[in-house]
């Protein structure tokens, strides 16, 4: 094939008659459309880029060429508003709005909607220009090549539109090589409606619309001293759930979840952000709210919810909500202020549910430091001189001395990552203890669960732990437990191995030998904190 039978074939049609335009230009478009192309393909541009991109080779190569434009839309379109507008005489469509009726019917941009055909016009001699042609002609513009874009897929119709300073330039150059372009741009439009549509797929929480968890994360907008200074984040949790699914099906949950969500979208502002956690979880992110602000919205959305029952098939159901607030730090991302509106999130459950508790610093000193509140917890080895040698023995590797495993549930899960904590049991809550490091174990929460026990006259005094929570994003271990186990079957991401301890003196005691699946009552929940 040479480069006259490129320009100037015709899908079925016999080689027409090479054009006036010099060879040299010729040549130069197709090097260029050529790259163009190539670029399309290893760069993962969008739609609008890639028109962009080839839009600026052609005016590149071919200087007669003043503008090009492009639109996608159904093909029923009522309006046409030009696209990606580029070249030199692009003021000729600043603001130009096509609006379907019997004068556009007959003009190029409504005839491309129709026909599935390129079109060459010239400016000066056709009638359908006729008017616009004064404007055409102060642009300096006296011809134009449509070329019909379509994605097969999704029914779309789109069109790119060039004009040039000279009559008959399009036919002149040889319409092959348009025809061509034609077919890649339409494929550019295929692409970009599949893209769309995978996009929207992953954003998407495929029950509610909402949004997931993921593009939560993904735009969140950038942190840091001098930016967005207060942001909030409401965790809500649906109360007691499971009676809804157990009594009356999965089907009518699945109703409960979305009339919920169409009520949180419906109680928020357009800023603010929805998404749905996990299982029957959901997340608003409140830009530009202080606390007390997020609390007010959290009030007015667990009433909203709650207070007017779901109307279900089988009939109403009333579904209550417990929610966590919690502000994040100017300096902070999403994650930390969800592990803390998650810790509160559980005293609202634990205190009745049905309610909001927001997250503020427990002590004057935690305040002071402005860190959560396990953080607090005693640091030091206890003034006991037995446990002081076990400490000296454990070579400073303990980070943490607690009064008792419950207390491990103040940590949130990241402050434990890879910490060895040693948990000092009182003597009238051995079993206690020992249930309560049964629950975290049958939750999944923890891995790398070492323990040693370490006695004095024959009984346990204290068990050093090395944990690992797998759930690095949860909020306090007992959090991070629920979750994993909600999403068992699921692969959490891998957390940071903890340093093992140094061998002691008395035998270790694996409490992570294998043990039976938890049985309900739920495992998980925790006993209440100790009377003092
Ligand atoms: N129908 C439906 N149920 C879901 C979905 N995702 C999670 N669930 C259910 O949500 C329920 C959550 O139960 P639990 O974690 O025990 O919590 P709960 O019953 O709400 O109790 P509290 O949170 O303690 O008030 C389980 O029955 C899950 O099967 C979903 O997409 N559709």
């Amino acid at each position: 094939m040479t480069l006259s039978d490129l320009f100037h074939r015709q899908p079925g049609e016999p080689p027409r008659r090479p054009g006036a335009a010099a060879p040299a230009e010729q040549v130069a478009l197709a090097e260029s459309l050529l790259q163009a192309c190539a670029h399309l393909l290893t760069h993962r541009l969008d739609p609008d880029e890639s028109m962009r991109w080839v839009f600026d080779a052609l005016l590149r190569a071919a200087p007669r060429v003043r503008l090009c434009w492009s639109w996608v839309g159904p093909p029923d379109a009522l309006r046409i508003v030009p696209g990606n507008v580029c070249g030199p005489a692009r003021g000729y469509v600043d603001g130009l709005v096509l609006e379907r009726n019997q004068v556009t019917e007959s003009g190029p941009a409504f005839s491309l909607l129709r026909q599935d055909q390129l079109v060459t016009h010239n400016i000066r001699a056709d009638s359908p220009y006729a008017p616009w042609r004064q404007a055409y002609q102060q642009h300096g513009l006296r011809s134009v090549l449509g070329l019909p874009l379509r994605s097969e897929r999704s029914g779309s119709r789109g069109m790119v539109v060039m004009y040039a300073d000279q009559a008959d330039y399009f036919d002149q150059l040889g319409l092959g090589m348009f025809d061509s372009l034609a077919t890649l741009l339409g494929a550019v439009v295929v692409q970009a409606d599949q893209q769309n549509r995978l996009t929207r797929e992953a954003q998407q929480d495929p029950l509610t619309g909402l949004l997931n968890r993921r593009s939560l994360y993904e735009h969140q907008p950038p942190r840091g001293p001098g930016l967005e200074r207060c942001a909030s984040v409401l965790l809500l949790d649906l109360d007691h759930f499971k009676t809804v699914n157990d009594e009356r099906g999965h089907l009518a949950g699945d109703e409960v979840l979305k009339a919920v969500a169409r009520r949180l979208l419906d109680g928020v502002r357009s800023a603010d952000r929805v998404a749905r956690w996990g299982g029957e979880e959901f997340l608003v992110w409140l830009p530009s709210t202080p606390l007390e602000g997020a609390r007010r919205l959290a009030e007015s959305l667990r009433e909203r919810i709650g207070s007017v029952p779901i109307a279900l098939p089988g009939g109403e159901v009333r579904q209550t909500v417990s929610i966590g607030v919690a502000e994040m730090r100017p300096d902070e991302h999403l994650e930390p202020a969800v592990a803390r509106a998650d810790e509160v999130l559980y005293e609202a459950k634990r205190h009745g549910r049905n309610q909001v508790c927001v997250w503020r610093p427990t002590t004057p000193e935690a305040a002071a430091s402005d860190r959560p509140p396990g953080t607090a917890l005693p640091n030091n080895p206890p003034d006991d001189p037995e446990l002081a040698l076990i400490g000296k023995q454990l070579d400073g590797q303990i980070t943490r001395w607690n009064d008792g495993a419950e207390r491990l549930f103040g940590y949130s899960a990241q402050e434990v990552i890879g910490r060895n904590i040693a948990l000092l049991l009182p003597a009238d809550r051995l079993n206690e203890e020992q249930r309560i490091l049964d629950r975290l174990q049958s939750g999944e929460a923890i891995d790398n669960l070492e323990t040693t026990r370490l006695h004095r006259d024959g009984h346990p005094i204290a068990v050093t732990l090395s944990v690992t929570p797998l759930w690095g994003r949860g909020g306090t271990i007992v959090g991070a437990a629920k979750t994993v186990r909600r999403r068992r079957g699921t692969e959490p991401p891998a957390a940071p191995s903890a340093p093992a301890l140094p061998p002691v003196d008395t035998p270790p005691v694996h409490l992570a030998a294998p043990r039976p699946p938890a049985a309900e009552p739920d495992p998980l929940q925790p006993t209440p904190p100790p009377t003092p």
